[in-house]
């Protein structure tokens, strides 16, 4: 927690004057009894009306100036809290953005979702408190105590009683709390989860006849949370009728003992109505206080979740010395690379070598799971080769800034992602300033033009959150175009074609031969009616290079590839 406060530093002179305005605040929130016991001390025993008013003045500037302090103070902090959890988000989103995507599985993408929002808020109020009472608290009590010593030392004798009493049921009630909180956060992230699943996988669970199950794991998980919210408010309500049972009691002793000090001529009244008042401030502030030990470790587990983002160096860095590449043309070269997932006992690619030059297209075909995608999300450097290295250009492409590197690569993922937006904001997110001209000429080399103009408001058409108003083979088109419209030296495509009809797929390819004429072009695909035009296909299987050639080689030489081939297309169409 304590970690995380280094981010008040932009915040300084706001922390600093919000601490001074307690501090002022506080200092006049324990004059004012003095104030009081002096009306009517002499005001009042000496009839003495322009004392009363006089003094009554100076007390209405006090209490006016604590509560202006306070107005004061209470904006202040709240506007560093709200500072401090805008600026831990975005700290936390960048960083989380420079993650390689070994990080994101580590962590995941839920929990992450979680840290950034919930864990942020938690930390941002508790901070809130800890401005408001860190300076209030112990100011209240110590004065306190030490204005009430001043007004009469034998009656303060009654804290010596009462105060270890409250403290030690704070500790108490505290010492149980803190691990129900703690609890509490955890079966929070578990509640998030749980609606997580449900609300993104509703259409699985419909299928599938879940939802019975569903509500109950979430109901579940919604009681234990609730069960451990009782339990904890229950305990944390027991202390405030305790608190006002100790204060009652107190006030009961200051004044029958006050009263008999009175009548013994060794107390003034006002003395013992201010004593009686500074009582109160005290036992207030160990309200505070224990409201804090309560509150830190509350958000401690929140602030050690966001440390952990914070902490988590991104595996894939750009280099101290980064490499230009001299001529630019997008040659990509693979020389013995091998590669394995975290915790995997065996390499998900071995031994990989080949090369594909530009004006090229190289396919990728082998059965599922073989190491297709793991070997494309290579060459953006989505991950770092154990041994061996991709080269573009002639350079590793970890000697590569990154930046510089995905500016040459028009890459289409297996799965097509689109954002918020409209169809042509969707097109230029692959080159920020296309004009119409080229997000229309991308969309049709594409073959997304037909759709899009029978959509409403063509290119304007809003796509709804995550593509979902067009089909699987739509986004895929507009993913595609994306790619394309950045002129990239090099385009990736993973398994694009699939999620096309023949018929556009062979339309879609014949178009994109124009376009790439000279650029370098990797394609995944399942089909071999996709691949067989490719000027060199690369057979896959177990993650090693089975065999490489053209399509009419590889019958001759490749056995899984004619196994593959075989399985798809009928006699005439293979010769
Ligand atoms: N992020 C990951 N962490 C750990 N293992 C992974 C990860 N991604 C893929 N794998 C494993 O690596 C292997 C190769 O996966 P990859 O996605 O490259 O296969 P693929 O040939 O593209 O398959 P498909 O044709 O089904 O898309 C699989 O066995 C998979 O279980």
């Amino acid at each position: 927690m304590f970690k995380l406060l280094r981010y008040l530093k932009p915040f300084t002179w706001s922390v600093v004057a919000v601490l001074m305005l307690l501090f002022f605040q506080a200092i006049a929130d324990l004059y004012l009894p003095t104030l009081m016991s002096d009306i009517v001390d002499i005001g009042i025993v000496k009839g003495d009306t322009q004392y009363i008013l006089r003094v009554g003045a100076l007390m209405l500037l006090f209490a006016a100036a604590s509560a202006l302090f306070l107005v004061a103070a209470s904006f202040l902090s709240a506007k560093i809290a709200t500072g401090l959890g805008r600026n831990l988000r975005s700290l936390v989103f960048s960083r989380v953005e420079s993650y390689s995507l070994h990080e994101f599985n580590r962590i995941g993408t839920a929990s992450l979702i979680t840290r950034t929002t919930n864990d942020i808020t938690q930390v941002q109020q508790v901070v809130v408190m800890m401005l408001r009472m860190m300076v209030s608290a112990p100011i209240m009590c110590i004065g306190g105590l030490i204005m009430a010593v001043s007004k009469d030392a034998e009656l303060s004798l009654i804290f010596v009683l009462v105060l270890p009493l409250l403290a030690g049921v704070i500790l108490l009630i505290t010492r149980r709390g803190v691990p129900l909180f703690r609890a509490m956060q955890v079966k929070l992230d578990k509640l998030n989860l749980v609606l997580r699943e449900g609300l993104t996988g509703i259409r699985v669970i419909r299928a599938f006849n879940r939802l019975e199950h569903e509500k109950k794991r979430f109901s579940e998980a919604n009681s234990d949370l609730t069960d451990t919210a009782i339990k904890v408010n229950k305990l944390m309500a027991t202390l405030m009728p305790f608190m006002m049972l100790v204060m009652n009691l107190s006030t009961i002793a200051i004044v029958w003992f006050g009263g008999l000090r009175v009548d013994h001529g060794d107390m003034q009244v006002g003395d013992m109505m201010a004593f009686l008042q500074y009582a109160m401030q005290i036992m207030f502030s160990l309200v505070m206080i224990s409201m804090m030990f309560i509150m830190i470790p509350r958000a401690e587990a929140s602030a050690v979740r966001i440390n952990e983002v914070l902490d988590l160096v991104p595996e894939i860095k750009d280099a101290a010395g980064i490499e230009q590449t001299q001529d630019k043309r997008g040659l990509v070269e693979f020389r013995n690379v091998t590669f394995s997932y975290p915790g995997a006992e065996q390499p998900v690619l071995s031994n990989i070598s080949f090369s594909a030059g530009p004006g090229e297209v190289t396919a990728i075909i082998g059965g599922t799971g073989v190491g297709k995608s793991t070997l494309i999300n290579l060459i953006p450097r989505f991950y770092d080769v154990d041994s061996g290295s991709v080269l573009v250009d002639g350079v590793d492409v970890r000697e590569m800034s990154q930046e510089s590197l995905r500016a040459k690569i028009g890459f289409v993922p297996q799965k097509a992602v689109l954002f918020t937006g409209t169809i042509a904001e969707n097109i230029r997110y692959g080159k920020e300033n296309a004009t119409d001209e080229e997000v229309k000429q991308a969309a049709a080399i594409a073959q997304a033009s037909e759709f899009v103009a029978d959509m409403q408001d063509g290119f304007g058409a809003v796509m709804a959150q995550g593509g979902a108003n067009v089909s699987g083979g739509q986004k895929q088109r507009l993913a595609i175009a994306r790619a394309l419209v950045r002129k990239a030296e090099i385009y990736i495509f993973d398994d694009t074609f699939s999620a096309l009809d023949f018929k556009t797929d062979a339309k879609l390819r014949a178009a994109l031969k124009k376009e790439t004429i000279n650029a370098t072009v990797l394609m995944v695909a399942q089909r071999v009616s996709t691949v067989m035009d490719a000027d060199r296909i690369i057979v896959m299987e177990d993650g090693k290079i089975a065999d490489m050639g053209s399509h009419k080689e590889l019958l001759k030489t490749c056995q899984v590839y004619r196994e593959i081939v075989s399985s798809q297309l009928a006699e005439e169409e293979i010769a």
